[in-house]
């Protein structure tokens, strides 16, 4: 059965504000699916909600309220705590409406006030919304205290419905300590990884997914919520924590391979290096102080770098490869020759001219590869031409990236990012960004990310930070926007998600 981790759904929720549909309209459906299922259980009579600090009891707020407004029912919550402690907006909102409705709150300081409260045994059915999928480690005091007095009425023989998952049940199907034993499960969107263990069987009863209005644009495009998803950079970190990144490129061309180090950097990379042939180091190394260029031993890369690439290779976390490498058959055969030394890598431009069908499956299993094809170089990869109809070119990219193992970035007005299993597209940029020069930006933030995330989440997010970073040069120059602004325009979109 298709789940989701609570990771992602997350995602998908901070995807949909971004797309204007807002974290409280979410919660409103939640709530009504929540109070329709009370009213399918039970007719009429007191119904409780136990609802914790966080939006799973915000959700539980909506359905009282909703459900204090049906003849024929007394609904009574409980806040595990003071109003004032509820973590989140959207949750307090919903709270603070419950002083307008006919629903009957208390709010309780500790356990002991939980055990001595009559409202649980008064009760005819319970709503357990103490947590959803932000239980972390272990149950503390009162919301401990909470599931046990549920399950004590549940085997008193009441119905008991769980929002969204069993509280204290670990959310991604881990081992946990205690949970509700529900008869019913209300989850939102989608089955949730947590429900479908053996052990989650004993406590979810029925399982209903309930849809809740989720946009099928903040799941099928990358947003800012997939940035969430990737590693924060911790405040006691060392120098190359943050990722050490090996570009090689240039030789015809030597503002592409700088292009893509600066983006590595921009995107947060701790440590860059160029390796570029000797014609061009100089130039390379002139276009920023920051830049450490390796020099190579000639005018493009040629067999002869075998000597020192290997080395250079293993000490750093990602190769990005391709950028101006220019196609001579010395340049590919080296290409060739580097591929079995890398680990991690990202491969665009010229470096893709070299990939033949058979290197690929030799290489499969060894490591990991993002290509980056526009749609020529996507047709050379596969030796039929890109399709222009967007659904065959989705179909292309998975089954492509199936059959190769690996992720594929295929870029155009809309990316299509698959590593054959998952399929995300990105809207983001515009048309001022066919300058040069973009793609070997978006080379750089892809090898950045990916030198601490997995490959499929690293090109999705970078495919949309590049065309976010060229929208922002983009009402600044328009169509006249150049690389290097879009450049400059990383950090912001870096800063705003929080990841940097
Ligand atoms: N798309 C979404 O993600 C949506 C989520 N919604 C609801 O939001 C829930 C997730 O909300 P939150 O992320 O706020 O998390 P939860 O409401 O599941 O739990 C967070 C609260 O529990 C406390 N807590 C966590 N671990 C604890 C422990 N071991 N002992 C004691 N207290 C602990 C936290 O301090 C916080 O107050 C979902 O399960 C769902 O019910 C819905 O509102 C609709 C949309
Ligand atoms: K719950």
């Amino acid at each position: 059965m298709k789940y989701i981790s609570s990771l992602r759904m997350k995602a998908i929720d901070r995807n949909c504000a971004y797309l204007g549909l807002l974290p409280l309209q979410l919660m409103e459906n939640a709530g009504a699916a929540v109070a329709r299922s009370v009213k399918e259980k039970l007719g009429n009579g007191k119904v409780l909600f136990v609802a914790g600090r966080g939006n799973n009891g915000g959700d539980a707020f909506v359905a009282a309220r909703h459900l204090a407004g049906i003849p024929g029912y007394a609904v009574r919550v409980i806040l595990l705590g003071k109003g004032s402690d509820i973590g989140s907006e959207e949750a307090f909102h919903n709270f603070s409406l419950l002083r307008f409705s006919r629903v009957k709150t208390l709010e309780i300081r500790d356990s002991n006030q939980l055990t001595a409260s009559e409202w649980f045994s008064e009760a005819d059915l319970l709503v357990d919304a103490v947590f959803g999928t932000g239980v972390k480690g272990k149950i503390k005091e009162p919301e401990s205290t909470a599931i046990e007095l549920i399950n004590k009425e549940g085997k008193a023989g009441k119905t008991v419905i769980a929002v969204d998952i069993p509280s204290g049940l670990d959310p991604e199907g881990g081992d946990f300590d205690k949970a509700v034993y529900a008869d019913l499960t209300v989850t939102f969107h989608r089955m949730k990884a947590g429900l479908l263990t053996e052990k989650a069987k004993e406590y979810t009863g029925t399982i209903k997914v309930e849809e809740i209005g989720v946009c099928a644009d903040a799941e099928h495009y990358v947003g800012p919520g997939d940035l969430q998803m990737l590693r924060k950079r911790k405040f006691d970190a060392h120098k190359g924590n943050a990722g050490r990144i090996l570009i090689i490129g240039g030789g015809p061309y030597s503002g592409a391979p700088a292009l893509a180090a600066l983006a590595a950097l921009k995107t947060g990379a701790d440590l860059v290096t160029a390796a570029v042939p000797e014609s061009v180091a100089r130039t390379v190394a002139s276009y920023s102080p920051d830049l450490i260029v390796r020099k190579l031993s000639s005018n493009v890369l040629c067999p002869e770098d075998m000597s020192t690439l290997p080395d250079l290779i293993n000490s750093h976390d990602v190769v990005v490869m391709g950028m101006g490498l220019g196609r001579a058959t010395e340049t590919l055969e080296t290409v060739r020759k580097i591929l079995p030394f890398c680990r991690k890598m990202v491969l665009d431009a010229d470096a893709l001219s070299a990939l033949s069908g058979v290197l690929f499956e030799t290489l499969a299993g060894n490591c990991e590869i993002i290509v980056t094809p526009h749609g020529g170089e996507f047709a050379l990869l596969r030796g039929v031409e890109t399709p222009e109809d967007h659904d065959a070119r989705e179909k292309a990219v998975r089954e492509f990236s199936e059959e190769k193992g690996v992720v594929t970035l295929l870029k155009g007005k809309t990316d299509i990012i698959s590593d054959g299993k998952q399929t995300l597209l990105n809207r983001t940029g515009n048309p001022g960004m066919t300058v040069g020069g973009t793609g070997d930006v978006l080379a750089g933030i892809t090898g950045a990310l990916f030198s601490r995330n997995p490959a499929f989440l690293s090109a999705a997010c970078a495919a949309f930070i590049n065309g976010s970073a060229g929208d922002l040069a983009f009402e600044k120059s328009g169509n006249a926007l150049l690389a290097t602004d879009v450049l400059e325009k990383i950090p912001e979109i870096i800063r705003e998600a929080g990841i940097g």
